[in-house]
């Protein structure tokens, strides 16, 4: 501790000291504890509740606001880490060089975590890193019709069935389910008919149900998959464990299955056709640059069949889990505030006019719904609820010196310190997000505002704020590869569900009021918790979708 703490005296930023840092495999074993203790004792100060997880939802900007820094420190025996809601440092960090000439590196643990079928494009670094972004960047680009179609596909589907229910709180799961159907037509050509989870796993025998379940199974269960082997797993006496460990194995099975499959299909495709269509999907151009691309100049293929296996689960995993859960989001926000929907109703007649939304296209329809209502809901939602709270970041081996803006002096940084770009605590930073003309309180900083987004009268640019103070997407050439297709799919499945219905909460048979139902939200809201993503911990109240008068 004090090898640690003779890092950042003499740094001029504050810093706290606390006997563990926070982890995601410390969630599991010490955390609870932790918690139980801050709850039982009252203990509210830094020193406390920095030692928890997600910490950063509860807190937002306020403990920055606190100490009078928008950056400070936690040390620990172990670990250095500089908490950072300085969007200039932020875009120092996530998007320019560190001494090597590279961006900074994720923290091992994450890679760790995030590469446990195989090294993919987010566990990488370096040379390999830009190979893997080379072959599934363009590939996902180029899959946006589709995900409009699929999506649009989806929700009537998931639609029918919510016809015959009262009331929904399920919603989080459903729309997983939603998401995991497009991403796997958009990028494995496979189609997965949406059904709710609990048939496709009571449906064992039939393939896709059981790959449905598999993949629930193994989504919840992630973080034992990563502690302990499959084999281990498989054999405790506790069947939620089994159940990871099985899930993790029949994961490796299917995409073994995919791969052999798509391997099939490419080497009869070389000996007739002259390489791959224009229509190539992801799973087609990683399991081509594992050697199959007949066109390939290499000596060495570009991936081994870990690399596309890792892939595979990475391109499934980020790319559902983070869409579901920003849509859910923004259910609730508006159903929290009815104005919103009737505004996102108005501009969707708008556009559609007497149009059957079901005929709509990615080509066609997009751009008219990316500077108004909808963009302005998702970017407020994914502003107050990011999906990834912290992006953690390492610096080199050698020690680093960073400008600061205005007149504070530079700050050199010793190697072994870990940057937490604090995402919640940027987006409601007040410097940045005070608005021009407005105080502070009048801003409504930590309220669903969406109209902050929308374009000035006369102009179609959505306002833009100052650099580095909104990256839920991250920023930089190591910035998410989904962004936009995330973009196309909220709009499809928004377009999908508020053309023809609303939301409201569930009254529960009158014993509920609207502001009670509010308040039960906000409440759950923010204790999310970071699972790979943040998500709801206990129960969301339940909605009702009902079918609207025009
Ligand atoms: C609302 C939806 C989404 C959000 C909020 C989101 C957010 C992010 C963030 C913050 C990162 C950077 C992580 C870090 O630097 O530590 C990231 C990276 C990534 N995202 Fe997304 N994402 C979303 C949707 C998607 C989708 C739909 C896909 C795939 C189709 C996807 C694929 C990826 C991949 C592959 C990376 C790693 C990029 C690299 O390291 O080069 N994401 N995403």
């Amino acid at each position: 501790l004090h090898t640690q703490l003779c890092k950042v005296r003499s740094l001029g930023i504050p810093y706290f000291v606390i006997p563990f840092c926070p982890s995601p495999i410390l969630r599991v074993f010490l955390i609870p504890f932790v918690n139980l203790l801050i709850k039982v004792f009252g203990l509210t100060h830094p020193q406390f509740f920095l030692m928890t997880l997600d910490w950063q939802v509860r807190q937002r900007y306020e403990i920055y606001r606190l100490i009078g820094s928008d950056m400070f420190f936690t040390v620990s025996p172990w670990k250095v880490v500089l908490h950072v809601a300085d969007p200039d440092m932020a875009v120092e960090v996530l998007a320019g060089k560190g001494g090597n000439g590279e961006l900074y590196t994720r923290p091992d643990v994450y890679n760790t975590m995030l590469g446990l079928f195989g090294e993919n494009v987010l566990t990488v670094e370096g040379a390999v890193w830009r190979d893997h972004r080379k072959i599934t960047a363009p590939v996902i680009g180029k899959s946006l019709s589709v995900v409009w179609e699929e999506s649009l596909t989806q929700i009537e589907q998931m639609i029918q069935y919510y016809d015959k229910l009262e009331a929904i709180n399920t919603s989080y799961r459903d729309f997983r389910r939603v998401t995991l159907g497009v991403i796997a037509r958009a990028g494995f050509s496979k189609v997965m008919e949406w059904c709710p989870l609990t048939t496709a796993i009571a449906n064992e025998k039939d393939g896709e149900g059981s790959y449905q379940k598999c993949l629930h199974v193994l989504f919840e269960n992630l973080i034992w998959a990563v502690i302990a082997p499959s084999w281990i797993l498989e054999m405790l006496p506790f069947k939620a464990l089994r159940e990871a460990g099985g899930a993790a194995n029949n994961f490796r099975f299917f995409m073994n299955e995919w791969f052999e499959e798509r391997k099939t299909k490419i080497e009869l495709d070389n000996k007739t056709t002259l390489g791959p269509s224009s229509k190539a999907d992801l799973m087609e151009s990683l399991v081509r640059s594992s050697g199959l691309d007949k066109d390939s100049t290499l000596e060495a293929p570009l991936l081994s069949k870990s690399e596309v296996i890792g892939n595979a689960f990475i391109f499934i995993l980020a790319g559902h889990e983070t869409s579901a859960h920003t849509i859910a989001n923004a259910i609730y926000l508006l159903a929290m505030h009815p104005e919103y929907q009737v505004k996102l109703q108005e501009e969707i007649d708008s556009i559609l006019g007497d149009s059957d939304h079901n005929q709509t296209s990615y080509e066609a329809h997009f751009d008219a719904f990316s500077s108004g209502w909808m963009a302005a809901i998702l970017f407020e939602a994914l502003r107050l609820i990011p999906e990834l709270t912290v992006m953690a970041r390492q610096i080199g081996p050698t020690p680093r010196t960073f400008s600061r803006a205005g007149d504070l002096r530079p700050i050199t940084l010793p190697p072994g310190i870990e940057f937490w770009i604090h995402v919640i605590g940027l987006s409601h930073n007040p410097k940045y997000w005070t608005q021009p003309g407005k105080t502070e309180a009048e801003s409504a900083i930590s309220e669903f505002r969406p109209e902050r987004w929308l374009p000035k009268p006369g102009d179609n640019i959505m306002f833009k704020p100052y650099n580095g103070s909104y990256i839920p997407f991250s920023i930089g050439a190591r910035g998410c590869i989904g962004k936009k297709f995330a973009h196309v799919e909220f709009t499809a499945i928004m377009l999908g569900l508020f053309r023809d219905m609303s939301v409201e909460f569930d009254s529960c048979g009158g014993k509920k009021t609207f502001e009670e139902a509010r308040l039960e939200c906000s409440v759950q809201m923010e204790n999310f918790e970071s699972k790979i993503t943040l998500q709801p911990t206990g129960e969301m109240p339940g909605i009702k979708w009902v079918r609207r008068r025009r």
